[in-house]
């Protein structure tokens, strides 16, 4: 762990870094001579003996690395004292692609920083975490990053290199954009299938996933009937929609995931996103194979299917405002060349009081992910747009606010058009 952290060395002082503050990043980089700016607002009130320190998750394999970081957060909070502040960081090479590494930041407001100290020597010991810790200079203004050396006493002693921190741009592109592809959103079945395979020795479910995934996952040509997709938020209508269709068309009503996966669903919501992302992904080729033998016969509706796996995935990875999210067109939002593609995929969309109205009308338990859609209006726009953004197909809205059959009507005209069915 220690060698792979040196590795990270050469690219050092090329790095921004950024610290989630109040929901907006702060970004700052590292120079070895100073030229007289302010040191970044993260670094300020902070008491005279004290510090801070920044943790980046490294080394270890990527399921380990994702199952440490979900966790470190718990801990940290739990076991730091009072008056420290946490805050999630990262550090990047700017628009680098998978060059982002995750983390915390820990800002000790107390006298003395000696015990935040000892809580992070312990967890270098046996974690694999990269510790700086800053400290001010000697006149007091400006703030310099030491990278801690390594627990196990291997590799160089970097320790007493000093940077000076001072501010930096925004890059282009969020630095949480950076690692979606295959961390996130899969765009094969492979790279879903590795992940849900590395995790076996860690959760024994993952081998009932495996045991239940078709035996080819290719696509297929294409369908004999029309395949048709409805996609939204939760309570936007899909299940009375995707049933009225299967009754008026005669259809048969799939959903990703899949029934055989439901039992699975709950454990899987629990682990962090490369292992959950990845689950929904393999939900997604289970359905497909369904949805290749069923539309032999008869027209499919499928309620929720790729567009929802990548657009919550997305929309979870990065945050604050739309415009946070990967920029239109990128490749990120292109459907896998591996999955078979529908025939329409409509997307329901619904003024969000009307939306909490159903929700509150309907009167059952809420998921977590379903309470932040409701608490947090920039995280359901982040969905909506992400949803807008994949092609290949790309989804048709449909107002949902009329009622149900005047929606029904509205659907059928779009397959009519599209389908001629
Ligand atoms: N067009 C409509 N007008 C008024 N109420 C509707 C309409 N469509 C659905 N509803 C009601 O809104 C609630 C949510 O609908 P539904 O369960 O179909 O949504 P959903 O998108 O499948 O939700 P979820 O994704 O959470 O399962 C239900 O109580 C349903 O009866
Ligand atoms: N094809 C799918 C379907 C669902 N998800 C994830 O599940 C959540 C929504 O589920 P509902 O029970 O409300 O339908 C949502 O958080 C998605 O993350 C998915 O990834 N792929």
């Amino acid at each position: 762990m220690a060698r792979r952290a040196m590795s990270l060395l050469p690219s050092w002082s090329s790095r921004v870094f950024s610290v989630e503050l109040d929901g907006a990043p702060v970004y700052f980089s590292l120079r070895e001579k100073h030229r007289g700016e302010e040191a970044p607002r993260v670094f300020s009130r902070v008491p005279e003996r004290s510090g801070c320190f920044s943790l980046l998750v490294c080394g270890g394999d990527r399921i380990r690395r994702a199952k440490f970081y979900a966790q470190l957060g718990d801990r940290l909070s739990r076991d730091l004292l009072p008056g420290c502040d946490l805050a999630p960081m990262a550090s990047f090479l700017p628009n680098v692609r998978g060059s982002l590494m995750k983390g915390y930041f820990v800002k000790d407001n107390s006298e003395s920083s000696s015990a935040s100290e000892r809580l992070l020597r312990d967890l270098t010991r046996t974690e694999p975490v990269l510790v700086c810790s800053y400290s001010r200079d000697r006149d007091g203004q400006m703030w310099t990053q030491h990278l801690w050396p390594p627990a196990d006493g291997q590799g160089t002693d970097t320790s007493k290199s000093k940077y000076y921190v001072v501010p930096s741009e925004a890059p282009d592109y969020h630095p949480s954009t950076l690692n979606i592809i295959n961390s996130d959103v899969f765009y094969s079945f492979e790279e879903a299938y590795e992940v849900i395979k590395q995790c076996g020795d860690i959760i024994p479910e993952a081998t009932s996933v495996l045991e239940l995934l078709p035996s080819r996952a290719e696509a297929r040509g294409r369908p004999d009937f029309p395949v048709i997709v409805i996609e939204g938020l939760d309570a936007t209508g899909k299940t009375t929609l995707t049933e009225s269709l299967r009754d008026s068309l005669g259809a048969t009503l799939l959903r990703s995931p899949p029934q055989c996966l439901s039992p699975l669903r709950a454990r899987f919501d629990q682990e962090p996103p490369l292992i959950r992302r990845a689950f929904y992904a393999l939900g997604n080729y289970i359905t497909a194979e369904q949805i290749g033998q069923e539309a032999m016969k008869t027209p499919v509706i499928v309620d929720r299917f790729w567009h929802s796996t990548a657009a919550y995935a997305i929309a979870t990875a990065v945050s604050g405002p739309v415009c946070n999210l990967p920029a239109e067109g990128l490749e990120l939002y292109r459907w896998p060349s591996d999955l078979l593609q529908p025939s329409l995929v409509v997307l329901l969309t619904l003024d969000p009081e009307e939306r909490k109205r159903r929700l509150r009308d309907r009167g059952q338990g809420k998921t977590e992910e379903e309470q932040e859609l409701d608490h947090n209006q920039l995280f359901r726009c982040r969905v909506e747009e992400a949803y807008r953004r994949i092609s290949g197909p790309a989804c048709v809205t449909v107002d949902a606010s009329p009622s149900a059959d005047q929606v029904l009507q509205q659907v059928r005209l779009l397959i009519r058009g599209k389908c001629h069915l």
